[in-house]
């Protein structure tokens, strides 16, 4: 079953004189449980596409279907409603709430989108081996050990889709393989599909499927 279905998206940036096409009409289906490589050159699109799926920003035209309903023909608070509740989001900086523990670093956006379920939420703890850590506070956290929150709380809403760009771009070769091996996972065991933007040819092999963004579109 699709869970993504981008069609035909284009988008430009007008900073100035002359506007730069960025996206020129790219077409990207996921597939549920499918994990989807994004790679391409410095400057070619590939956080603007992972930003217009996650509804932070809005496209010139085209459509974006999540779970086969069109997410460009709601308003801002429409797409921050399927943010909350059906997309998962990671980053390469991990973004946690300082003043939280990880335990509430872990639930408090599936608390937020009335999502919480606390057996999932503890099957995530074990999995991501957060079990003796979740009295500590972001700042007491190792690097991997802060993304690996990140993926918890992205993936407690049981989202359709996981979005992530470069979130191991902050990590060592060892850390960001462990962190991706418990990411496909954790796919896997959600059956939500997984857009991965990165540079990386040796992660973007670990995934099942590598689409390349170039001239403003997808190959
Ligand atoms: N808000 C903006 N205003 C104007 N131009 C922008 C804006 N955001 C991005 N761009 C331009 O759009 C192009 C694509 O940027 P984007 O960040 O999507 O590329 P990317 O493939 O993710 O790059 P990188 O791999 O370096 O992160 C670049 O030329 C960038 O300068």
């Amino acid at each position: 079953m699709l869970v993504l279905s981008v069609r035909q998206l284009t988008k430009s940036y007008r900073s100035g004189g002359e506007p730069i096409n960025v996206l020129r009409g790219v077409d990207l289906d996921v597939s549920s449980g499918e994990r989807v490589a994004l790679t391409g050159e410095s400057g070619s699109g590939k956080s603007t596409l992972l930003h217009l799926i996650a509804g932070l920003d809005a496209s010139d035209g085209g459509d974006i279907l999540l779970d086969g309903a069109s997410i460009g023909a709601l308003d801002d608070a429409g797409r921050a409603a399927v943010r909350r509740e059906r997309l998962g989001l990671v980053f390469q900086q991990f973004n946690l709430v300082p003043s939280l523990s990880v335990a509430d670093n872990l639930s408090f956006q599936a608390r937020l989108a009335g999502r919480h379920d606390p057996a999932w939420h503890t099957e995530l703890v074990e999995r991501l081996g957060l079990k003796t850590l979740l009295k500590r506070y972001p700042e007491q956290l190792s690097g991997g050990q802060q993304q690996r929150v990140a993926i918890g709380r992205a993936l407690a809403v049981k989202p359709v889709l996981l979005l992530a760009d470069e979130p191991t771009g902050n990590l060592d070769e060892d850390t960001a393989d462990e962190v991706m091996a418990l990411t496909r996972d954790l796919v896997t065991r959600t059956g939500c599909g997984f857009l991965m933007v990165t540079h990386s040819a040796r992660l973007a092999a670990m995934l099942d499927r590598h689409v390349h963004l170039h001239a403003g579109r997808v190959a």
